[in-house]
């Protein structure tokens, strides 16, 4: 659905005239297509829409790129039928993630997020009854226990940590050859950020970090939606042992700035090629393990140009 409006304009506000800007008056006009109904009807007969297949969008193939069509109307025709009319296939998200620009990729999580929690939620939790889904799709409602069910993320704690040379990146058996990435986890209940930063490390490497830095955060819809807070943490001075959690990594290693700069520079997909067999990997551009990656070069290249 098209959103997005240029234009400032002028709204009375105690007496004056104040000038709202485009962000403010997109926000605005967000939050009354989530209250109310009919507002969000009559935006829905103007607005352009995404299509999804099972959770997988349409997407037109441009040389390289994907590019996302975007359709004056809904429409409901077999899925080969569909593909054929409108010059598109539907793709795996996860596998498109190289060839989509930063505003796709980021309405695509949102929608792909949005469509698998309805179809998680169709049926009410406590009384067993069929859920009602808003105009918008913001929330459902159980007619019978009046329970209403908001889309949820989980907070997934990522971080980093630094013995203040080299950085320390881990990998699951199920990541592609070569790629390791920062440590994450999904926080307890009832745990801070904090507490889960703490805990994870000395879970997954058997660690102790200080010097916790929030960095920024992520919307990651893979597997299920999670709300990625992304941190910088150093370890206590010459305690740099790791002891791998086996259980839940396949390895983990130091690795140095070098090393690090090297792998920053490796362009494209996932895949290695067969001369770089024993190059370390990073998480693609999107990522944002791979912003907390870029951050520490850069900070560390720096302060070391400074020395
Ligand atoms: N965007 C990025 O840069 C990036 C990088 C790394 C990981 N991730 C995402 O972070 C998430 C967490 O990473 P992880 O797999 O190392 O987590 P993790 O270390 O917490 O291990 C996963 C295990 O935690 C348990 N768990 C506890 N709460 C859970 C919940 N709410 N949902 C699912 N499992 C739960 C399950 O037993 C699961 O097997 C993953 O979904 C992964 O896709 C994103
Ligand atoms: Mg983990």
């Amino acid at each position: 659905m098209s959103l997005y409006c240029r234009t400032f304009f002028r709204r009375k506000s105690f007496g004056c005239y104040r000038l709202l800007s485009t962000y403010v008056t997109k926000a605005r006009y967000l939050f009354e297509l989530k209250e109310d109904e009919e507002a969000c009807r009559k935006a829905q007969q103007t607005g352009v829409f995404y299509l999804f297949h099972d959770l997988d969008p349409l997407l037109q193939a441009s040389g390289h790129r994907y590019l996302v069509p975007r359709l004056s109307r809904a429409a409901s025709l077999p899925k080969s039928e569909m593909e054929a009319e409108l010059g598109g296939s539907f793709i795996k998200l996860r596998q498109a993630l190289f060839q989509l620009n930063s505003v796709d990729s980021s309405l695509l999580f949102t929608a792909q997020a949005l469509l698998r929690w309805h179809d998680g939620h169709q049926f009410c939790s406590k009384s067993g009854q069929p859920t009602q889904k808003n105009m918008a799709g913001s929330k459902r409602v159980c007619p019978s226990s009046k329970i209403i069910y908001y889309p949820q993320m989980a907070p997934v704690v990522i971080t980093l940590v630094s013995d203040g040379a080299r950085c320390l990146l881990a990998r699951q058996s199920s990541f592609p050859k070569g790629l390791y990435s920062a440590l994450a986890g999904f926080c307890d209940i009832g745990e801070s950020v904090e507490e889960a930063v703490h805990r994870e490390v000395a879970e997954e490497v058997g660690l102790e970090v200080e010097n916790l830095q929030y960095s920024a955060s992520q919307h990651w819809p893979f597997p299920n939606s999670s709300l990625m807070i992304a941190c910088h943490a150093t370890v206590k001075p010459g305690h740099t042992e790791i002891q791998v959690n086996l259980k839940e990594l396949e390895a983990a290693a130091w690795f140095s700035l070098d090393e690090v700069t090297t792998a920053l520079r490796r362009k494209g997909s996932l895949a290695l090629q067969p001369s770089e067999a024993s190059s370390l990997l990073l998480p693609p551009k999107l990522a944002i393990a791979h912003h907390l990656i870029k951050k520490w070069v850069e900070t560390l290249s720096c302060s070391s140009l400074a020395a």
